[in-house]
């Protein structure tokens, strides 16, 4: 299984960082699970369509090639735990990279969200970026353990 989760923003608060650093150390070496962060455009100087355009083009030239693309959106679909591990596993099965897409500041630009194969929630409430980046690892963490019968998840 080869995930990237692909997010905008190079700088991140520490604890965001150490969290995240945290989760990817888990994964066995059967997951290839690796975070990419792409630089979130300069909000002074374009509108801000213009902004979510250009850094759309940041997550495209980031995403592996052939890529099953999952947006992160509070307005997505919001699996139980359980629905999310057997559908990364069906995806799995695909024998396709999986790329979870983190948005900057302004969200996802339409055009890019128009290309996804899957939207997903975390939650209803708009997270922070660098929350929604932990939330992330932990719930891929948590298929991860589902599928594996690891007691990580307890039901
Ligand atoms: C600060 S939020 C941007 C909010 C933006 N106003 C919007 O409408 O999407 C930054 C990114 O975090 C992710 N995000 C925030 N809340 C989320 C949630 N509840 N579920 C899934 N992803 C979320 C999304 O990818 C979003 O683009």
């Amino acid at each position: 299984m080869k995930i990237s989760v692909v997010a905008v923003g190079l700088k991140m608060p520490k604890w965001a960082d150490e969290a995240c650093e945290d989760y990817l150390h888990r994964f066995p070496s059967d997951w290839k699970l690796e975070l990419k962060t792409v630089k979130a455009e300069d909000r002074n100087t374009r509108t801000i369509p213009k902004v979510m355009q250009a850094e759309a083009e940041r997550i495209r030239a980031a995403l592996p090639k052939d890529a099953i693309k999952v947006i992160m959106d509070e307005r997505g679909a919001d699996p139980t735990s359980t629905k999310l591990a057997q559908q990364i596993n069906r995806w799995g099965d695909q024998g396709r990279p999986i790329a979870f897409i983190i948005g900057g500041a302004d969200g996802i630009d339409p055009g890019l969200k128009a290309e996804a194969d899957f939207t997903l929630r975390l939650s209803s409430l708009t997270l922070p970026h660098a929350m929604a980046r932990v939330l992330l690892l932990e719930q891929i963490y948590r298929s991860w353990s589902l599928l594996h019968n690891h007691p990580y998840h307890r039901a």
